[in-house]
């Protein structure tokens, strides 16, 4: 399956763009990447940028789609969804969990849905963590045309295939974990220091 990162936001809260900053020496956003591509189910990997990083983005070695529509998430999912179904995470997910990924997609193709998500129970959804089909395209298109840009509300209109965050491996969790802030970034690089020692 295809794995799309989406890598077109604005980082408001961060200030520039945080997909570039280093941690371990490393681009955020080859965190996401690596992690990804190490999922046995994933077998390319595709950046979904906006105008203003494309090139530096292409720089990094990775096939780079460009989202014009500038609309969030859901611009750069159905900009990916061109490409076929794919597996959709955020670029600022530095701690993404293989075996979580793998197993979000062997439901994907079990249940034969449109769209397969992590819903906390709660009720909160993780749709930059889920797996979608072509076929969702189409009704994000319909959405897109009626600036109806709201992601969840697509996602539960659209019976989907929902996989139970409680009910799977506590250490699967730090998957969603996602940086927003700069305090956000020292967090990961603390968490990092700490596997390292051990
Ligand atoms: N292609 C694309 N990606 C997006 C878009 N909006 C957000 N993203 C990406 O989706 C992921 C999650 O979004 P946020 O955490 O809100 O990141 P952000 O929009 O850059 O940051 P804020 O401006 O602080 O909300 C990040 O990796 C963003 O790069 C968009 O319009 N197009
Ligand atoms: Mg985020």
């Amino acid at each position: 399956m295809l794995g799309a990162i989406l890598a077109g936001g604005r980082s408001r809260r961060f200030g520039d763009d945080k997909l570039l900053y280093r941690i371990g020496g490393k681009p955020l956003i080859l965190h996401a990447v690596e992690r990804l591509e190490t999922a046995r189910r994933i077998d390319e990997v595709v950046l979904i940028a906006s105008k203003n990083n494309a090139e530096k983005l292409r720089g990094l070695g990775y096939d780079v789609l460009v989202d014009e529509l500038m609309i969030g998430p859901m611009g750069g999912l159905y900009i990916a969804l061109s490409l076929g179904d794919a597996l959709v995470v955020a670029g600022d997910m530095p701690l993404i969990v293989p075996e979580f990924v793998d197993y979000i997609i062997r439901e994907f193709r079990k249940n034969g849905k449109a769209v397969c998500v992590p819903r906390w129970d709660n009720g909160y959804l993780e749709p930059l963590h889920a797996a979608y089909s072509e076929e969702f395209r189409g009704f994000l298109g319909e959405k897109i045309k009626s600036r109806d840009y709201a992601l969840n509300r697509a996602i539960r209109e659209s019976n989907p295939c929902y996989v139970s965050i409680e009910a799977l491996p506590e250490e699967w969790r730090v998957s969603f974990f996602n940086v927003n802030t700069r305090e956000d970034l020292r967090r990961v690089r603390g968490i990092r220091e700490r596997r390292l020692e051990r």
